[in-house]
């Protein structure tokens, strides 16, 4: 069940968008002013927001972005008000929603929130047998430990467990523990109290609190350090999560699944991860094949993401002509499902004509090994002459910047990809991209940090 905040006052227009959405079976909460809508994200949380434009939204996404709290704020309002409908989405809100409502755009926002961007395609006999085994599985309250390389679909299969399970209607809520450097991640995971360290303004739960019910991803665990891991362990155990600063445990019901594209059971004989925790998250394992072997998934996932890309930017649905599809075919996505659908997504916008020709299809640059490199180091100029000359006289901090963006904006903003083209842990990559933001600089978005779906034309 989607669960609503609005933000307004329930007798206008913005009410009647209110009733439509509980007629579609969205359960409501409503907030009077800015400050009330951001306790309750700060609290129970929510998996939309449907603001009132004419309210201080700047304001509220400011303080959204700053604790991290990802949930999608749509401005509402009558098409008069243009000068605050261009102040909140510059700040951040997702889309705009013309009053008075339209019932069949609330219900295709309604579902566009509630399916989630990603509901699995498959049609390749592998992949059809781990989404039974998943299916059966997910009824159990064990929890599943996915691995699969970078880009394979394992939070989509993580969400598909939970929408299979007897938690269905509580939350599901994902956390990438490779995202925050170790203070934050606690606190994200964790909760704290107010003024329990410099920067926490305000109470905050966290994410094991707001999963409660329901299910929480911990995504590329591997990447947590040893001490969280032994606080992780202990909430597992006891079922209780400390808030940081507070006084007290608090009782969680979560069921906590985890997704890793790293060797645990090596992680764990190099010390690097608890072989306990291992064990805990480690009840069944799900692998999800390489795209490269499960042949049968390339040609449903690539019309999959033709007709999503065509409809998100409002262009005709062409099919894939045969041989195209024939060279989708031939590749080895190296980027999986991931690369499928960036390849997909530019193939769309660049189609022209009755179908979708091999012209349109630009595959993805060689696997990071076989790329060409620029080695910029002091010691072995390996790479041609040429462009190392050209970076003399230039600060080294400078040129690390532009590399580092120059090829996230190739990898089409995608992390996982431009920190392994980098070769630098994806954590590193997050904290440059922060700095980098904070100095002003424009940093090319996530895929899928704005889900076409929600688009309104
Ligand atoms: N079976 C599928 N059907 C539809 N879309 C899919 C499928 N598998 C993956 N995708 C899409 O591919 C992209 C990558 O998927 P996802 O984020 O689940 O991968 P991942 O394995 O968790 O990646 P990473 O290890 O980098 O976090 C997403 O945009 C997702 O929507």
């Amino acid at each position: 069940m989607t669960r609503l905040l609005i933000l307004g006052s329930l007798s206008g227009e913005l009410g009647q968008a209110a009733r439509l959405a509980s007629a579609r079976g969205a359960a409501l909460v409503q907030a009077e002013g800015v400050t009330g809508a951001l306790a309750q994200l700060r609290g129970t949380g929510a998996d939309l927001v449907l603001a009132d434009v004419t309210h201080d939204l700047p304001w509220l996404l400011e303080r959204l972005t700053e604790e991290r709290i990802a949930t999608p704020v749509i401005a509402c309002g009558r098409n008069a008000d243009a000068d605050a409908v261009l102040r909140a989405i510059r700040a951040g809100a997702r889309e705009f929603l013309p009053l008075p409502p339209d019932a069949d755009l609330i219900a295709a926002m309604l579902s566009a929130v509630a399916e989630g961007p990603d509901a699995p395609v498959y049609r390749d006999p592998a992949m059809a047998a781990l989404m039974a085994r998943a299916e059966q599985l997910a009824r159990a309250e064990a929890s599943v430990l996915v691995t699969g390389e970078s880009g394979t679909g394992k939070e989509v299969l993580a969400r598909h467990i939970h929408t299979h399970s007897r938690r269905q209607r509580g939350p599901f809520v994902a956390l990438n523990c490779a995202a925050l450097p170790e203070t934050l991640l606690e606190s994200e995971l964790f909760g704290h109290e107010k003024g329990a360290f410099s920067g926490a303004v305000a109470a905050r739960r966290g994410r094991f609190e707001q999963a409660e019910g329901g299910t929480l991803l911990l995504d590329e665990i591997g990447e947590m350090d040893l001490r969280l891991q032994a606080k992780l362990l202990r909430v597992i155990q006891e079922r209780e999560v400390d808030r940081l600063g507070g006084t007290g445990p608090v009782r969680v019901d979560v069921r906590i699944l985890a997704a890793t594209n790293r060797d645990l059971p090596s992680e764990v004989r190099a010390g690097r991860f608890r072989e306990d925790l291992y064990f805990r998250l480690n009840v069944v394992a799900l692998h999800i094949p390489p795209l490269r072997a499960r042949p049968g998934d390339i040609l449903p996932l690539a019309e999959h993401f033709a007709l999503r890309y065509a409809d998100a930017n409002g262009l005709p649905r062409r099919p894939l002509a045969q041989l195209a599809a024939s060279r989708l075919l031939a590749h080895s996505w190296p980027g999986n499902v991931r690369e499928l659908e960036n390849t997909l997504h530019r193939a769309v916008l660049l189609a022209h004509g009755p179908e979708i020709t091999p012209d349109a299809i630009e595959l993805m640059a060689p696997p990071p090994e076989a790329a060409p490199t620029v080695t910029i180091a002091a010691t072995a100029p390996a790479s041609p002459a040429e462009p190392i000359a050209a970076l003399v006289g230039r600060r080294m901090d400078e040129v690390e910047r532009d590399l580092i963006l120059e090829t996230l904006g190739r990898c089409l903003g995608n992390r996982t990809r431009a920190a392994e083209i980098l070769g630098i842990s994806i954590r590193t990559l997050r904290n440059k991209l922060a700095e980098y933001r904070g100095q002003g600089l424009p940093v090319p978005p996530a895929p899928g940090q704005m889900p076409d779906s929600w688009k309104v034309a």
